[in-house]
């Protein structure tokens, strides 16, 4: 890894636990590109490889060792932590070190601690006053928010933020990369032996597409390697996704609400907003995608919804509602490996001149998981 430029001896030690896994990895580089390593010293942790050699970040020096990220003494010397290494580990750890007494910042991607009372859940796009205020009245817990939470608000921020949404349902399509690295591996890999079964037959234009039909869907009920996901996504999709809270919603479409709400600071106001749908897993690679039935508190044209979304902040992009723009940029393909959110599909629903359509998509890695906690590590650091 390279950087920009050195930090100094002022610089605040961070330290950063879980930076070479998946999210982990996308941080790193994206405090790389912005040159964020400048502003802090790190001090990077493992849990499995302690006095292993740190990652090299070009022209800041040695890098030194590996911290052990179970050492509660030499984390609780740090003003600042920063994970990404999983809720087992944020189970563990922040408890013995906040029942020690350490005031730190904890910045986290697990969702562990985001619904506590005493943490804040970071999208600075949407709610920087509140995160200010968090900071200035003593809050020390800031953890990110679920994906496709982080990304729906990214993207429909203009109409959420200005109290416009009485209530609404998502009803999402969401990556392989939402279960981890593992899962990607398991969807490419059900991709290639579903090809494999049948390319003598794709091979040969005189084959019935009905025989090739049937060989698949027989792999697929029967010998496809589905260990990750517990059946196949390849060719299929899976109606459910995180645990199941016992009441017929799932733990991934309760967050829609409680997460939306506490973001946005109207939970139990007036302002709160009704959310929920239904969460789906798709074959997508990074991006989780969402079609969106809203219900609005006014009767806006198309285009005043457009403009307050296309103004409300510099990621989210209104994409006109034709075949062709929806085609090109309205995919998990157009928006992977972006900080775009684009947003399009946006028309009013024969339900009346209250309700609209809309449908959004965002790299679930980037809005979806790493960007809100780098750049709350830069307002912790007075570089934002
Ligand atoms: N996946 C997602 O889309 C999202 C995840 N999150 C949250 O982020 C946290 C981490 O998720 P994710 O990044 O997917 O987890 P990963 O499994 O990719 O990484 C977690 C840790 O696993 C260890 N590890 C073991 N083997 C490897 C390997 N071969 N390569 C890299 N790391 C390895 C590393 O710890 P060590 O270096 O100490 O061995 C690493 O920090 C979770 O709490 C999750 O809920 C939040 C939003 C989205
Ligand atoms: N649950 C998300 C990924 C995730 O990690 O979400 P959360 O941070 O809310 O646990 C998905 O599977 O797509």
């Amino acid at each position: 890894m390279t950087s920009h430029s050195v930090s100094s001896s002022s610089a605040p030690s961070v330290g950063l636990v879980g930076w070479r896994g998946m999210v982990g990895s996308v941080l790193m580089q994206r405090m790389h590109d912005e040159g964020d390593f400048a502003h802090i010293n790190p001090v990077f942790f493992s849990t499995s490889n302690a006095g292993g050699n740190a990652p090299v970040i070009t022209g800041a020096g040695d890098a030194g060792k590996l911290e052990d990220a179970f050492d509660i003494d030499a984390l609780a010397k740090l003003p600042i932590i920063v994970t990404a290494q999983g809720g087992d580990y944020t189970q563990r750890v922040h408890t013995e070190l906040r029942g020690r007494g350490w005031d730190g910042l904890w910045l986290d991607a697990a969702s562990t601690l985001r619904m506590n009372d005493d943490s804040i859940i970071v999208l600075d796009p949407i709610n920087r006053d509140a995160i200010d205020a968090s900071l200035a009245s003593g809050t020390r817990d800031f953890i990110g928010g679920n994906c496709t939470v982080s990304c729906m608000l990214m993207g429909l921020g203009g109409l959420f933020k200005n109290n416009l949404v009485e209530w609404g349902t998502a009803m999402t399509y969401q990556a392989a990369s939402g279960g981890g690295a593992r899962h990607m591996r398991e969807l490419l890999n059900q991709f290639g032996t579903l090809n494999s079964e049948v390319s003598s037959e794709l091979n040969d234009p005189a084959s019935a597409i009905l025989d090739i039909d049937r060989k698949v869907l027989a792999h697929q009920r029967d010998g496809i390697e589905s260990s990750q996901f517990g059946v196949p996504l390849a060719g299929s999709l899976i109606p459910w996704i995180d645990s199941d809270l016992g009441n017929g919603q799932s733990r991934e479409e309760w967050k829609a609400g409680v997460e939306t709400n506490k973001i946005l600071g109207t939970a139990g106001s007036k302002n709160q907003v009704i959310m929920d749908g239904l969460c789906v897993r798709i074959g997508a690679m990074r991006s989780h995608s969402q079609a969106l039935t809203l219900k609005l508190r006014e009767d806006l044209s198309v285009a005043e919804i457009e403009s307050l979304l296309a103004n409300d902040n510099e990621w989210a992009k209104v994409v006109p509602n034709t075949k062709d723009a929806s085609m090109a940029e309205l995919t998990p393909v157009a928006a992977s490996g972006t900080l775009d959110v684009p947003v399009g599909r946006i028309r009013k629903l024969e339900m009346g001149p209250t309700y609209i359509s809309a449908f959004t998509v965002g790299d679930q890695l980037l809005w979806g998981a790493a960007e809100p906690l780098r750049r709350m590590l830069n307002i912790a650091t007075g570089t934002l």
